[in-house]
């Protein structure tokens, strides 16, 4: 057979392949529908509709990876999922989701990661106003960074939640790359300003100070705003991801130029809803301990106790009084297993206060 034959009965065959996958995709979208009917017959008087459901999404996408034999990897089978579930989900409710913007930022990549490209991502100008407008029903959900890898806590949004009364229901994980960008009119010779966020020129001080040691590094509001300034400048460069470099049309003349290659933040989902555990959970809480002597013994025993495993511990001032001091803390498992339970209630018999953030979904993506 001569290779224009064999490409047409290919494509014949992938036509036909691509039919079915269509009428399942559609059969699956018309399933969601009627779950959508069936969650608003069985309400309780006042009762609001939940659509979305972070457990059921993340067993859905853990079971795919599981049966998937291949050629395609778990990541990129488990992301034409997350789209698949975005899309039957947004029929079912579009959801509206705050991030920290402008549009390009690395927490828009982590809220369409999480959610899929089915939603409505809405920028905000600042962490806690993605609290605010969460806590006002204005958004259905907000995505926060919380952690990076390289520089640490995000410590407005750890501030930010001891301000409001949210609910964690999920955790988002990205890779987080570097780029040095810069537009049409930029003379690359003559760079002598780079911008980018606080954090990210952080994360690329050593490859800075290697390749450009001279120039001025200026610390703007986000990447996303680093990447707009240089589209008009003409001796600037800005430090920013593929999202930033894609939105504002510029060049990359250093690719991945973090200081670490395993550089990544974690973000957060915050919402007003509890999350049923899935078996695979974490959970996020703060706690105030009194100021006296092995207050931090005391507080971790109980999880030493029943062998709940700490993921991350921060301090933070508790803003309540001079020299006193919250610890966020993050483990493995669900507040309502049954040794988690009896830690937090041990936990609760000693501090001075405990407030329990969330449980959710171990990220699966
Ligand atoms: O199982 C549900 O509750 C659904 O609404 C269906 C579905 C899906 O497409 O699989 C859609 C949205 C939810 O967030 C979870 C799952």
């Amino acid at each position: 057979m001569s290779e224009e034959a064999q490409l047409k009965a290919l494509r014949n065959r992938i036509d036909a392949i691509d039919e079915k996958v269509l009428e399942l995709i559609s059969e699956r979208a018309r399933c969601a529908q009627v779950v959508a009917e069936v969650k608003q017959k069985t309400l309780a008087e006042g009762e609001q509709p939940v659509f979305y459901r972070p457990e059921r999404e993340a067993q859905v996408l853990k079971r795919i990876m599981e049966l998937n034999k291949g050629p395609l990897d778990n990541e990129e089978v488990a992301r034409l999922f997350r789209e698949i579930m975005s899309a039957c989900l947004a029929l079912e409710e579009p959801l509206r989701v705050a991030y920290l913007g402008p549009e390009g930022t690395f927490t828009q990549a982590a809220a369409l990661k999480h959610f899929g490209h089915s939603v409505k991502s809405l920028p905000m100008a600042a962490i806690d106003e993605i609290f605010r407008e969460v806590a006002a029903g204005a958004v259905h959900f907000g995505v926060v960074p919380v952690e990076n890898s390289t520089e640490g806590a995000i410590n407005h949004t750890l501030d930010s939640f001891l301000e409001h009364d949210l609910v964690i229901c999920g955790e988002v994980e990205l890779r987080i790359h570097h780029h040095l960008l810069v537009g049409e009119n930029t003379r690359v010779d003559k760079i002598s300003r780079v911008y980018s966020h606080a954090q990210s020129l952080a994360q690329c001080r050593k490859w800075l100070d290697a390749h450009y040691p001279n120039i001025e590094r200026v610390a703007v509001a986000s990447n996303a705003d680093a990447a707009r300034r240089v589209q008009s400048e003409w001796n600037s460069a800005a430090i920013a991801g593929d999202m930033a470099c894609e939105l504002y049309g510029l060049t990359r003349i250093a690719e991945k130029i973090e200081d670490r290659p395993d550089n990544s933040t974690r973000f957060l989902i915050i919402g007003n809803q509890e999350v049923p555990p899935t078996g695979d959970d974490k959970t996020s809480v703060i706690v105030s301990m009194s100021n006296r002597p092995g207050a931090l013994h005391h507080l971790l025993q109980p999880f030493h106790d029943n062998g709940v495993d700490l993921t991350r511990i921060e301090t933070r001032p508790s803003r309540s009084g001079k020299w006193t001091y919250v610890f966020f803390i993050d483990f493995l498992g669900h507040q309502h297993d049954p040794l988690v339970k009896d830690a937090l209630e041990k936990i609760r018999d000693e501090s001075v206060g405990l407030k329990i953030l969330g449980s959710y979904p171990k990220a699966v993506l």
